[in-house]
């Protein structure tokens, strides 16, 4: 079944709201409205950027999405320095990354907190990315597709399939986020392929054959369309590449089958 490539730049802590704005007119200028046939384009600021980012869009109703990097599992309160699914939605994001490695690392967060923050997206009407993989150890014991699809799992207790056929999964492992190691198109297809048979097993192949894999990790113009091209691979979650303009533009040419 084809599915439409999505890639989304995840800015991670970098640009501030000015710099936002620079970057997003860019994008636009750098893409062809063409493209957007073929490849679903997204951005990831930082919250302080959202609004920013959010009127320049809809200034010139560029089709470009974007999403947060995180939300509360809460719906409100006295929650300090949370941010709400609620409150995203009303500034126009489609995605929220959760479960981001490096929030599961710098941040203690676990599977079952990730599955709500899931749930509590799904709720409004957001497109949470399912960000997991596996660190260099497990990787190097060979343990990587079981360590996949059990994040997996975790990260989805709880939710009806109907839900879970709402969810992008991007599939990082943890040795090639920012390291410059990229995975082979066989070690991505390998894990991406696994968490959709797992999907299949427990969700039924409407779900498996709908949901939107990406892979993440060192993610550049010089390996994106390879990457795309394995058939579980349905984009890319980019982190480091994301921040040029050009660049990502060029990138998302590339996985929508470009130059065209
Ligand atoms: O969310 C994005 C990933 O962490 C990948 O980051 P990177 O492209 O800089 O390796």
């Amino acid at each position: 079944m084809a599915r439409k490539p999505l890639i989304a730049g995840n800015w991670k802590m970098n640009l501030n709201h000015l710099e936002a704005i620079g970057v997003v007119q860019k994008l636009y200028f750098g893409l062809p409205t063409k493209y957007y046939d073929h490849v679903d384009v997204a951005v990831c600021p930082p919250f302080t950027d959202l609004r920013s980012v959010q009127t320049v869009i809809e200034a010139d109703s560029m089709p470009i999405t974007y999403g947060g990097q995180d939300c509360s599992p809460e719906e409100s309160g006295a929650f300090t320095g949370d941010v709400s699914a609620a409150m995203l939605a009303k500034l126009g994001c489609t995605y929220v990354v959760l479960g981001h490695s490096e929030r599961r690392t710098v941040h203690g967060e676990d599977d079952a907190l990730v599955a709500r923050k899931v749930a509590k997206a799904l709720e409004h009407g957001l497109t949470p990315i399912l960000c997991l993989g596996e660190g260099e150890d497990v990787r190097d014991a060979g343990g990587h597709v079981e360590h996949c699809t059990g994040q997996l799992d975790g990260s989805l207790a709880g939710l009806s399939s109907e839900q879970v056929g709402r969810v992008v999964v991007a599939y990082e492992p943890v040795w090639a986020i920012g390291t410059g190691k990229t995975a082979t198109t066989q070690d991505a297809q390998e894990v991406c392929h696994a968490l959709r048979e797992r999907l299949r097993e427990v969700h039924g192949g409407a779900v498996a054959d709908a949901v939107r894999i990406l892979y993440g990790g060192s993610v550049k113009s010089g390996n994106v369309k390879e990457l795309v091209a394995q058939s579980d691979v349905d984009g890319a979650l980019v982190g480091g590449a994301s921040l040029d303009a050009e660049g990502f533009a060029e990138l998302c040419a590339l996985a929508a089958g470009g130059p065209l």
